[in-house]
């Protein structure tokens, strides 16, 4: 019997996505395109008593964490949790549903749950819908690469471009609450006309999607759009991250034109999705 599991999954920007609702949360979810991150968040899974969440993230730590406790819950068991990443939360990088699912992947392994990885992502995708947290990364999470997503739910995904260790450059000025926007009529109405209605064939087109999509959707604040600008001037492809204040771009300068704008996150395509990474005993 392990006395502690280790397990990670990667994160996930979304260029574009439009709302599905369905009856049930399996059927809830978002269709559009996005690309997986290597940096995601590793999560270590201890016996315990009682549950006690500790969140590291970006350099800031905090106790407790709505979804991974409801996680616990349902599963009917007790840990102590301790969620790592070196992005900051709420700002578009799908972490609450890599916390998730590296979470319930490692709680498996040391109950013995005997859970395949479609019972881990649905229960994942449950927690993510219901708490309106996110939408389609659990389902962009189960792999790497670049990923286009035309049904909601966790088999949702139907091509995954594999686009190598392409390095991503990333700034963030400010979380968007996913909460606030998935719950506020008008802003849902202008992301689905947004939306470009079609996969990427490849990254550079996904960009351009992408761009068209955040223009489109009214998403994009001032600050966005003076770093898009001086992305634009320097013929760098980058975009707005969904749902976070902040930018995404690719390309050899795309790191030294993001810095002008504040703290640079350095990270890449990732090639794999969710794993265990340690069983202790
Ligand atoms: N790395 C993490 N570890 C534990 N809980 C997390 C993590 N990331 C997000 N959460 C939980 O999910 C909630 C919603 O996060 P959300 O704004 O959707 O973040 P993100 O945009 O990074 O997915 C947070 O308030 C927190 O309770
Ligand atoms: C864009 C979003 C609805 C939220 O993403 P995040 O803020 O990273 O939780 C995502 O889940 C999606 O469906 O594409």
């Amino acid at each position: 019997m392990p006395a502690s599991v280790k397990a990670y999954s990667p994160g996930h920007i979304s260029g574009y996505f439009s709302r599905i609702t369905g009856g049930r949360p399996e059927d809830t979810g978002s269709i559009g395109a996005g690309l997986v991150l290597s940096d995601g968040v590793t999560v270590t899974v201890t016996r315990s008593e009682v549950t006690d969440v500790l969140v590291l993230a970006d350099g800031m730590a905090n106790r407790g964490s709505p979804p991974i406790e409801e996680a616990l819950d349902r599963l009917g068991v007790t840990a102590t949790i301790v969620t790592e990443s070196a992005l900051p939360i709420g700002s578009g990088f799908g972490l609450s549903a890599a916390s998730l699912l590296a979470t319930i992947m490692a709680a498996n392994k040391i109950f013995s749950l005997s859970m395949g990885i479609s019972e881990i992502a649905q229960l994942a995708h449950s927690i993510e819908v219901e708490c309106g947290n996110g939408l389609g990364d659990v389902a962009a999470e189960l792999g790497g690469g670049l990923v286009c997503r035309t049904a909601p739910g966790i088999t949702g995904v139907t091509c995954r471009l594999n686009v190598g260790m392409e390095p991503v450059a990333i700034v963030s000025l400010a979380p968007i609450p996913t909460q606030n926007v998935l719950s506020t009529p008008a802003s849902m109405e202008r992301v689905a006309a947004a939306y470009p209605g079609r996969c990427p064939r490849d990254i550079e087109d996904f960009f351009i999607l992408s761009r068209q999509f955040a223009e489109s959707s009214g998403l994009i604040t001032e600050q966005v759009n003076t770093i898009l600008s001086a992305c634009d001037n320097a013929g760098i492809l980058a975009s707005m991250t969904m749902l976070g204040e902040g930018v995404f771009a690719i390309g050899e300068d795309a790191g030294a034109v993001l810095s002008q704008f504040g703290k640079v996150y350095s990270t890449m395509v990732a090639d794999e999705g969710p794993k265990i990474l340690e069983v202790t005993s």
